[in-house]
């Protein structure tokens, strides 16, 4: 985790806007000479859903990288605040994989989550006899699924099972890469329900998503990236319809009418 300790800057920011993350004048690329990201700056309050939106390969997915402390930034800084989450394990990162181990069943990798999560104070924070019963299990239908390998599960039922793994140990920070991809209309309403919820339990949640329906539902806040910056940053509630929001987030470059070439 690149958690160097963040002092709340008290000038710019409100004991209620404690900073849960913060990015300043970040260049990040691959390549030293081709950077992906440039001078990015960014603060995420506690307790704010922010979307972050932009184009195919715009580095998106870098930025959480950056953020979870996986990639090193060549200039500038990037810290989750280790005086708002004190470890590692109050963060939830949900990848397009699921993050589960994919030769393990679902109940498999839960119990191994269990051990990873058990403290003294908490020896068995799943119940693993009656995995069943959960309600998170129960609301994402996995109680059949819960003897199967990750790798033989479709895309969308590893997506919920990787939501519920992450969730069911309440984390305080929540990434979400693409989490309505692959996934059925009643799934994405259960995910959009459960963003919500979390959102009016205090947590703090940044979502990666091209789906701009969700950001509507869910988020306080976009930013959008755009060859190699960040170019816009604005609450949902500037936007007066959802169509609006869709004009901003397209950044003005709808294609229509567009001549495919397809004959006759
Ligand atoms: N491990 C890597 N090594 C080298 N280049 C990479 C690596 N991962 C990503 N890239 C490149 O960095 C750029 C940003 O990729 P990234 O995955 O962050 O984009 P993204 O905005 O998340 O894209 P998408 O919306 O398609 O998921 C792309 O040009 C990509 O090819």
């Amino acid at each position: 985790m690149t958690s160097s300790t963040l002092a709340p800057n008290n000038d710019t920011i409100g004991t209620d806007q404690v900073p849960t993350i913060r990015i300043t004048d970040m260049t990040f690329g691959y390549k030293r000479s081709k950077p992906v990201l440039e001078h990015i700056n960014l603060d995420v309050p506690v307790g704010q859903s922010l979307g972050i939106l932009g184009y195919n390969g715009v580095g998106k997915t870098t930025l959480f990288g950056i953020i979870t402390g996986l990639l090193c930034p060549q200039h500038g800084s990037a810290a989750i605040n280790s005086n708002v989450f004190h470890s590692m394990r109050e963060v939830f990162q949900l990848s397009d994989s699921g993050n589960l181990s994919p030769t393990m069943t679902i109940r498999e990798n839960l119990k191994f989550r269990s051990m990873l999560y058990a403290a003294h104070e908490n020896p068995h924070p799943l119940d693993m006899q009656h995995l069943n019963e959960l309600p998170m299990v129960q609301a994402f239908e996995l109680g059949e699924h819960l003897d199967k390998k990750v790798k033989d599960l479709s895309s969308g039922l590893r997506k919920r099972a990787g939501i519920v793994a992450g969730m069911l140990f309440s984390p305080k920070l929540i990434l979400l890469d693409e989490p309505t991809n692959a996934v059925d209309p009643i799934t994405r309403q259960l995910l959009v329900d459960l963003m919500k919820q979390l959102k009016a339990k205090g947590r703090t949640i940044l979502t990666i998503t091209h789906d701009l329906e969700y950001c509507w539902e869910v988020t306080d806040r976009i930013i959008i990236l755009d060859n190699k910056h960040l170019v816009k940053d604005c609450d949902i509630s500037d936007f007066p319809t959802i169509d609006a929001f869709k004009q901003a987030a397209t950044l003005g470059r709808e294609r229509s009418n567009v001549n495919f070439g397809i004959s006759k």
